[in-house]
């Protein structure tokens, strides 16, 4: 058990668990704000490998939903830069990061309530329309449910449908990551173990994830692995479950509450 401590601009530490080889998403030193002269990222690191399901958590305030701001263009970088297979993509605007391969999922107001679902998904492709009917297939294949209501009006859905019509939207374009903003943010605790399940089932099915999440544990049960971030910077980093038993982050993150998922999971006394 010896999930790493970072902030020393070490990358070998910044990304402890990180399997080697070529990044698919690469953050590094990442300043960032939005008003001018107050930085809310004050050096961040992020690294993700394909394939890879990476958490971001950490106290309120800490800038997670900042930094996934930032890799998505929605906040300026200030210092520091962001790269896509080896690409710089710094300063590109959200569109463009669109057609390159990221997908970007609000944490609300992330369906058009007065369209159908079907309409909904149409909007995620509307730079590639004619993919419709290949991607449409590609979801209803993760989502039968999905396809069953296409015609249904998104407004009338419940949170957690309409935050699978949200993903579902972001993977119309095929993306080569998506970066979920708080998810389970709002849900019932059934509602948000399904959007975790659906977390999962959309990594499997080949997509690299960077989810922002206020529960941190549930969010570490799935992650491959986890950055803790606390006032803008790095504060840990490792495998999920790993740093879902770590004391440190314990005592800071996760309080009593990761005893008791290990309570939850130990099988019944004989
Ligand atoms: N649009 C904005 N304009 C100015 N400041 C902002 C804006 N959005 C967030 N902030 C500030 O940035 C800081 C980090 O916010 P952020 O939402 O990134 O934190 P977080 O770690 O995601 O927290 P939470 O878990 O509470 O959502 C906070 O101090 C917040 O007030």
């Amino acid at each position: 058990m010896s999930t790493t401590a970072v902030d020393t601009g070490d990358a070998a530490s910044v990304h402890r668990g990180a399997p080697a080889g070529e990044p698919l998403l690469d953050a590094r030193d990442v300043i960032a704000g939005y008003i001018p002269g107050v930085d809310i990222l004050n050096g961040c690191n992020l690294v993700v490998h394909p394939g890879e399901l990476v958490g971001i958590i950490g106290p309120n305030g800490a800038g997670k939903s900042t930094l996934l701001k930032a890799l998505f263009g929605l906040v300026t970088i200030r210092s520091g830069t962001v790269t896509l297979q080896g690409e710089n993509i710094t300063h590109q605007r959200a569109d463009a990061l669109v057609r390159r391969g990221v997908g970007f999922v609000p944490q609300t107001n992330n369906v058009f309530p007065s369209l159908s679902i079907e309409e909904n998904l149409q909007m995620g492709l509307f730079q590639a329309p004619k993919k419709f009917d290949e991607r449409f297939a590609f979801i209803v294949d993760l989502f039968p449910t999905l396809g069953e209501r296409r015609k249904q009006r998104a407004g009338s859905l419940s949170g957690g449908e309409r935050q699978m019509v949200a993903m579902a939207r972001a993977l119309m374009m095929e993306p080569s990551v998506l970066l979920l903003d708080e998810p389970s943010a709002g849900l019932s605790p059934v509602r948000q173990d399904e959007t975790f399940i659906r977390t999962r089932k959309i990594n499997k099915a080949g997509v690299s994830i960077v989810i922002v999440e206020q529960n941190a544990r549930r969010a570490l049960q799935i992650c491959d692995r986890a950055y803790v971030l606390d006032q803008g910077r790095n504060a840990y980093s490792g495998p999920g479950r790993e740093l879902m038993h770590d004391p440190k982050v314990i005592e800071l993150y996760l309080g009593t509450l990761a005893t008791d998922v290990e309570e939850a999971h130990r099988p019944p006394a004989q």
